[in-house]
């Protein structure tokens, strides 16, 4: 029987953790001193991890806030206020969130209310609690006024598994955390989580499944097969996330999302919940098929970086990039992420740094799952600072202490970019990006400017001239061709659509927005409500978001060199701003 084992040491980690967890307060049968203390130093060693909120986190209540759809139910301005099950309020406190930030504010009401939601909010934001939390909540609400949530003794008789929650996520280190995130939560709420991932024997997992759980967190592959093998039915789910929504809605994901979701319930029967930093009006599109009158959350504008993040573009010659990461790498302080853009020059620039005598390591595709985790532990641990990466640790992973994440190779879209550089600078703490750019990144300039221009970063001159000369000029002010801005997503592109519902609303929150998207509104076709109404009684917005002006533009052409190739003189004013970011 389940749940019945006396926890020992080695039931720290794992699944015999998640069992002790089903004990509640008042049902410890063993309460002896060993026991208790044993309870205590679980607790601890669950709690201890995650980011430590930094000294910019009361600025989140200043960024602009669109909630739209129909019929959106009013934010909370504090835990309290959302009125959730005791046992998650406690799990909350030893969190240590005092308070929630945007997206938890809006998103835990709509997801309260039972509705789908698409919600975008900046990297390193609290998105992850903030669907953990009403699903947890709803899942205790529903099992106490049924009493027939049992899904463990209803699976144990089946020899299935039929999870009440999916959260589905793109990389399985992004799955080993987010469940580390949930077993927090649950905590002693009698329900459980399992995580299910590709690149290791399915034993491990088979066992956890087989004792029951809530919640399964997967990378799609791996549920698929637990599917085909009769281990896991999604019949019973209640609630389906997808985390990095654009992510797994887009051509590498999409097909086996949606042969997983039309395995569940269908719309309106489960909740639909989809997050991430970034959403091209595309994917938007495209995940129509999967929700049901829902409502779009947007914190700042959709695809943008948070304000705490310095970000500095180094030009740089192809030819000599790598002894420029090397006397960057000198002066770093901290861990620091480098991204380079292919599996084999991961491989290349870590053995050449290990050569420079630095501490790296790396992490990718071509990776046992074994070694990427190794690569992701020390890295945590400092015991080796540098990470040299793919694009498979751009999204989702938080590890406290990133001072640094340079792209050494630029990611060919604005969206890896906004994921890649969101590594640092999480939960309200400041961290630094720098970009080497070489010729061959002048797409993405454009993109990448305006998102410095927006953050009032400094965009060297250089840079301009690059992006005008590939591209024809980019697009500077207002005014976009085809009305849109380039390249990354907007709002909650219903706005556009005619006629979309007579209960369509588009409530505003912390009015610095409007400066920005003024225009853009007067042709949108819902109708709009501008609220004055704000939880935390702060109408102001002076973080940055509205779009920045020439005014904060600096012109850098002295400092930066000219527009030909690197230079002596480029290397020289590099090495300057590496001085000067540093110190
Ligand atoms: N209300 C809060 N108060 C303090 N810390 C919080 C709060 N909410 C979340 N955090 C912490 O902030 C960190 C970042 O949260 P999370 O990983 O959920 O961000 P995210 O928005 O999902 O980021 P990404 O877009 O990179 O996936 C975590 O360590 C989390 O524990």
């Amino acid at each position: 029987m389940y749940g019945m084992r006396e926890p020992t040491e080695s039931s720290f980690s794992g699944p015999g953790l998640r069992s002790w967890s089903k004990f509640d307060n008042d049902d410890n049968r063993f309460g002896n001193e060993k026991t208790k203390k044993l309870e205590q130093e679980m607790e601890r060693q669950l709690f201890e991890t995650g980011v430590s909120q930094g000294i910019n986190f009361d600025m989140y209540d200043k960024i602009p806030v669109e909630l739209s759809g129909s019929n959106p139910p009013k934010a909370i301005s504090s835990f309290r206020e959302a009125k959730l099950h005791k046992q998650l309020e406690y799990n909350v406190e030893q969190c240590k969130f005092a308070k929630p930030t945007p997206v938890q504010k809006y998103a835990i009401p709509s997801i309260l209310t039972g509705r789908d939601m698409m919600a975008c909010a900046q990297t390193g934001s609290g998105k992850t609690a903030a669907f953990i939390l009403p699903i947890a909540h709803q899942m205790l609400e529903r099992r106490s006024s049924s009493d027939s949530g049992n899904n463990r003794r209803q699976s144990s008789f089946r020899s299935r598994v039929y999870p009440r929650a999916i959260i589905l996520a793109p990389t399985r280190e992004l799955a080993i955390q987010t469940e580390e995130q949930t077993r927090k939560f649950l905590w002693k709420t009698g329900m459980t989580s399992v995580v299910v991932y590709g690149g290791v024997q399915t034993g491990k997992q088979l066992r956890d499944l087989r004792n029951g759980c809530e919640i399964i967190v997967a990378t799609p592959g791996r549920l698929h097969d637990f599917i085909m093998r009769g281990v896991v039915c999604l019949d019973a789910v209640e609630f389906c996330v997808l985390d990095e929504g654009d992510r797994m809605l887009d051509m590498g994901f999409m097909p086996q999302v949606n042969e997983l979701i039309q395995k569940m319930p269908k719309k309106g029967e489960r909740q639909m919940l989809m997050f991430s930093a970034t959403f091209p009006p595309e994917i938007q599109k495209l995940a129509q098929e999967f929700l049901q009158d829902y409502l779009f959350l947007a914190v700042g504008r959709v695809g943008s970086t948070n304000s705490f993040i310095r970000q500095t573009l180094v030009r740089v010659n192809a030819r000599n990039k790598f002894e420029e990461l090397v006397k960057l790498l000198q002066d770093c302080k901290g861990l620091c992420l480098v991204f380079v853009g292919t599996k084999r020059d991961a491989g290349f620039v870590e053995n050449q740094l290990v050569r420079e005598g630095l501490d790296a390591i790396s992490i990718h595709g071509d990776r046992s799952q074994e070694e990427r985790e190794h690569a992701l532990a020390v890295f945590r641990n400092g015991k080796c600072p540098i990470l040299v990466a793919t694009d498979v640790a751009a999204r989702g992973l938080d590890i406290p202490s990133v001072m640094w994440v340079i792209n050494y190779d630029l990611p060919n879209n604005i969206e890896d970019y906004v994921h890649r550089i969101g590594r640092t600078g999480r939960c309200g703490n400041s961290g630094n990006a720098i970009s080497f750019v070489t010729d061959s990144n002048a797409n993405i300039l454009k993109d990448l400017i305006h998102l410095l221009q927006e953050n009032k970063q400094e965009i060297p001159g250089w840079c301009e001239e690059m992006a005008q000369g590939r591209g024809g000029g980019y697009y500077r002010g207002r005014s976009f061709p085809f009305g849109r801005r380039p390249g990354h997503g907007e709002k909650d592109f219903r706005r556009s659509q005619p006629n979309y519902s007579n209960n369509f609303v588009s409530q505003r929150f912390n009015e610095g927005y409007r400066d920005r998207d003024a225009k853009d509104d007067e042709d949108d076709k819902g109708k709009h409500r501008h609220w004055n109404h704000d939880p935390e009684g702060d109408t102001q917005n002076d973080n940055g978001y509205s779009r920045s002006s020439g005014n904060n533009r600096r012109d850098h052409t002295e400092s930066f060199g000219g527009g030909k190739d690197s230079s002596e003189r480029d290397q020289h004013q590099n090495y300057k701003t590496f001085k000067k970011i540093r110190d």
